[in-house]
């Protein structure tokens, strides 16, 4: 007879933003730990719109560890995967869920499987930070089923472990990780500068170019300019650490230009034809300002990151933006402007006809040459929260069996197309 004791399945699932970094994260001083060269500062986007969602669970019938990565099944056997698992694992404490009649003591976890289902809600491996968001939920929510007591900075020092700059996605608004001294990496981990109250204002519009995996990873990108560069050891050196003062700063006063100066000049791994073009139309709208309104950073892609410095500048930049990269004509709005749609009321853009009749912006020399089709789409947002738990309705996984619902496999089938 099968043991009936051993048929209960706990589970957990949480919510984790992505970050994009102001002042970058480049380079490793251990591959393994991940351990940086210098510390990095970034703005963590609003989960409304760019966000992973990771539930856990744990039951005595899973004979081995599984995750389902957007509906597939992954392995997780990789040492990134296997260096959250076991550092959050030796931290589990003993659990006791009086209502559903589950202990599980400290001893127990070193025995137990987990089940993992995870879904991006936005292309995973496209420069848009999927490892950071998912990395942070992974661990998050495993702190949380497994009664892990380590507060939120020591939890980013395991996240960091799975992908660098997953330790900043354990916080909102504006976060630093810290790069530390210790061979071990115990004290290279993140702490927030200010919440995603402080600094509301902003807007930020991303460029997707191309939701195409992508050449370089940022692992390998940096890992060769590790190798080969000794402007880079200058930067982390000399350069950074001055930055990184000059950035909490900015972001404590709500100073945005020099928030955008430092933004854009650290932003210097662009190397597509498109981002030059966004580029110089940023610059010569800062330059006739007379002051900055909209910052630019890219990653190792050629995905643009916008920030405006309010809502008005935001929806002058959409206009920009939608005059200069026009949808191929088949496209709908719906689809070509993600997030926060009402900044495209804003700007006084409610149909695909409102983009063609757009004046041309005044900083472009050629106003005839439109580059229709370069960008995919656009997504709006803000700076935004850190990590939740979300209620038991929002479980991915079957609370009897702990395997993917079928439900959700069906909308992940409708979502890829
Ligand atoms: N939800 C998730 N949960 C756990 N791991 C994830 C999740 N999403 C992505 N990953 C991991 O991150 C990898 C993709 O990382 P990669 O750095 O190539 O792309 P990216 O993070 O989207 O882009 P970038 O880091 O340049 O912004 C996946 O192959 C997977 O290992
Ligand atoms: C350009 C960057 O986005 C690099 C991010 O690199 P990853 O964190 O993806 O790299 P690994 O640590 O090897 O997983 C800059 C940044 O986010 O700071």
């Amino acid at each position: 007879m099968a043991d009936e004791s051993r048929k209960w399945v706990l589970m957990v699932t949480a919510q984790t933003p992505t970050n994009i970094a102001v002042i970058k994260y480049w380079g490793k001083r251990d591959e393994k730990l991940i351990l940086p060269v210098n510390d990095s500062i970034s703005v963590t986007l609003d989960p409304a719109h760019l966000c992973t969602t990771t539930t856990v669970s744990v039951s005595p019938t899973f004979d081995q560890d599984r995750m389902w990565l957007n509906g597939e099944e992954i392995s997780i056997s990789g040492g990134r995967f296997q260096s959250c698992l076991r550092e959050i694992r030796s931290r589990a404490t003993d659990v006791d869920d009086k209502e559903k009649g589950i202990k599980i003591t400290k001893k127990d976890w070193e025995n137990l499987h987990v089940h993992i289902s995870s879904y991006n809600n936005f292309p995973t491996a496209a420069g848009l930070a999927s490892s950071a968001a998912g990395f942070a939920c992974l661990v998050f929510a495993l702190g949380k089923l497994m009664n892990v007591k380590e507060d939120y900075s020591q939890l980013s020092a395991i996240a960091r472990q799975g992908s660098g700059s997953a330790c900043r996605s354990l916080y909102g608004g504006f976060v630093k990780w810290i790069m530390g001294k210790d061979e071990k990496g115990t004290d290279s981990l993140a702490v927030q500068v200010a919440d995603e109250k402080h600094w509301d204002e902003l807007v930020i519009v991303i460029a997707v170019v191309s939701s195409r995996q992508k050449e370089t990873s940022s692992t390998t990108g940096m890992r060769d300019t590790v190798e080969t560069s000794l402007l880079l050891q200058h930067r982390a050196k000399e350069i950074v650490p001055k930055r990184i003062l000059k950035m909490e700063e900015a972001i404590k006063n709500r100073d945005f230009a020099s928030f955008a100066q430092l933004t854009c000049t650290d932003s210097n791994q662009f190397h597509a034809d498109l981002c030059f073009r966004i580029i110089s139309l940023v610059e010569k709208w800062n330059k006739a300002e007379g002051t900055p309104q909209v910052a630019y950073t890219f990653d190792a892609g050629p995905n643009a990151v916008l920030i405006a410095r309010n809502r008005k500048t935001a929806a002058l930049l959409v206009q920009k933006l939608l005059f200069c990269f026009p949808p191929n004509s088949d496209a709908d709005l719906n689809s070509f402007v993600l997030g926060d749609k009402s900044i495209l009321k804003d700007a006084g853009v409610e149909s695909p006809e409102d983009i063609e009749t757009l004046p041309p912006p005044p900083e472009i020399k050629d106003p005839s040459q439109k580059f229709r089709g370069d960008v995919s789409y656009f997504i709006c947002t803000r700076p935004g929260r850190g990590p939740v738990v979300l209620s038991d309705e929002s479980h991915l996984l079957n609370p009897e069996t702990g395997l993917p619902k079928p439900t959700q496999m069906a909308v992940w089938i409708m979502l890829l197309g």
